[in-house]
């Protein structure tokens, strides 16, 4: 379990430690390749005998781990009505449960084998096409400390519940990463105050692209609103309503660029967004998709349509941020920054951390990731997680602002 800050969005805040899971496979001839995916343990439980399947298998045989994962069980349970990571990436799927697991363990295939062939994974996935991967600086209203009570890391990023507070983060941000384009998680207070916020940053930052995601917290018409203020300052708008058609009737009503991690999380999803006009990007998070490959297969989907992609991240350490910088090094037509959660973890499981040098994260060219696993310091969060009494096992937002506010229920959608 990693630490995270009390970082807020429209289902609540984040929890003092959020799970994330490690794969290591290792090669007959002792090679070791590592991936990292989500922890919690509707993962775990699918991940073991996922493992227990791989015995033997070849560690360039990536489609095979496909195949493999379709013969495990997942129990319905788990998903039947289930939205996932309370409710921020759409609909869960037992699909989607099997791709997120797969994911790690293609990226730790990707890794040995790249090892093994002395050959970084950007090559083993057709060559980088840039040297460096721009992101954008992740803002978030945050609260200056978790509630009272609550043992966590303490972080030096203090509050940010206003636009002042926002501008601060941003700038903090530029400072220490020198990253030039600014996301800010919305749908967290009123939509005119979040307005305002961007307003401030664009006047902060001028000419600096910014994008807002409210996690489909509005409705159309909140969107719409939104949307006709914002039209001159705003990169994008990310998944500002929930749902193909609501998306549809915003792009088409505004003109103004959306962005999605929630309407296509799966190519079954993508005919008719695309066809609908609903999105104009499209943000892979590598895990959900089931791994770099399938990454660089939306891409090709999205350039083919003439719509844009990009890559969204979540709560998560160096392996995956330097999985998701292989990857997007492959992606020709990248246009817009990435975003990453990186620079809220204070803690990894790796032994030097990836840095952020003038926003970007240069694309390592040594075996593999580029990246080696610090045993001591995962056993310190493995250690942190087997004494959780299972309270934080799961990821669970609102169980979090309960613990500030008992009142507090979980906003049904639109939530304005
Ligand atoms: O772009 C997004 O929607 C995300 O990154 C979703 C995340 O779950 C984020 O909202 C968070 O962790 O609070
Ligand atoms: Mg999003």
């Amino acid at each position: 379990m990693v630490a995270d800050p009390p970082l807020l969005n429209t289902q609540g805040v984040h929890q003092p430690y959020t799970p994330r899971l490690i794969v290591e496979v290792v090669t007959a001839d002792g090679i070791t390749g590592v991936g990292e995916t989500y922890g919690d343990a509707k993962y775990l439980e699918l991940a073991r005998p996922f493992a227990e399947r791989l015995k033997g298998h070849q560690v360039s045989d990536l489609n095979g781990l496909f195949t493999l994962a379709d013969q495990v069980a997942v129990d319905r349970s788990r998903v039947e009505n289930a939205v996932d990571v309370g409710g921020l990436r759409g609909v869960q799927t037992a699909d989607k449960l099997r791709l997120s697991v797969v994911s790690a363990f293609e990226v730790a295939c990707l890794d040995a084998l790249g090892k093994a062939l002395g050959l970084p994974v950007h090559a083993l996935l057709g060559g980088k096409v840039r040297d460096a991967v721009e992101y954008s600086a992740y803002l978030f209203y945050k609260w200056a400390g978790h509630p009272e009570g609550v043992p966590a890391e303490k972080d030096d990023w203090g509050a940010a519940v206003d636009p002042a507070g926002v501008v601060e983060q941003a700038r903090r941000f530029k400072e220490r990463y020198g990253f030039t384009s600014f996301k800010l998680k919305g749908g967290v207070f009123p939509p005119d105050e979040e307005i305002s916020a961007v307003r401030a940053l664009a006047e902060a930052f001028p000419g600096h692209p910014l994008r807002l995601d409210p996690n489909g917290a509005w409705s159309v018409e909140t969107s719409v609103k939104v949307a006709r203020e914002l039209r001159d300052v705003l990169e994008y708008l990310e998944d500002p309503a929930l749902g193909t058609p609501a998306m549809a009737e915003v792009a088409e009503r505004t003109g103004v660029p959306l962005a999605t991690n929630m309407c296509v999380t799966t190519f079954a999803e993508i005919r008719e967004a695309f066809t609908k006009g609903a999105v104009q990007v499209v943000l892979s998070d590598h895990h959900y998709w089931g791994g770099l490959r399938n990454t660089q297969q939306l891409a090709a989907v999205c350039r083919t349509f003439g719509v844009g992609v990009s890559m969204h991240s979540n709560t998560h350490l160096g392996i995956s941020l330097a999985a998701m910088t292989h990857v997007a090094a492959t992606v020709p037509d990248l246009h817009h920054a990435c975003d990453s959660h990186y620079p809220w973890q204070s803690e990894d499981v790796l032994t030097e951390r990836l840095t952020f040098e003038g926003g970007k994260v240069a694309v390592p060219d040594a075996p593999g990731l580029g990246v080696e696993l610090d045993r001591e310091r995962l056993a310190v969060l493995h250690r942190r997680w087997l004494d959780d009494d299972g309270a934080l096992r799961d990821r669970d937002d609102a169980a979090a602002v309960r613990i500030a506010d008992p009142e507090w229920v979980t906003p049904s959608m639109p939530r304005w």
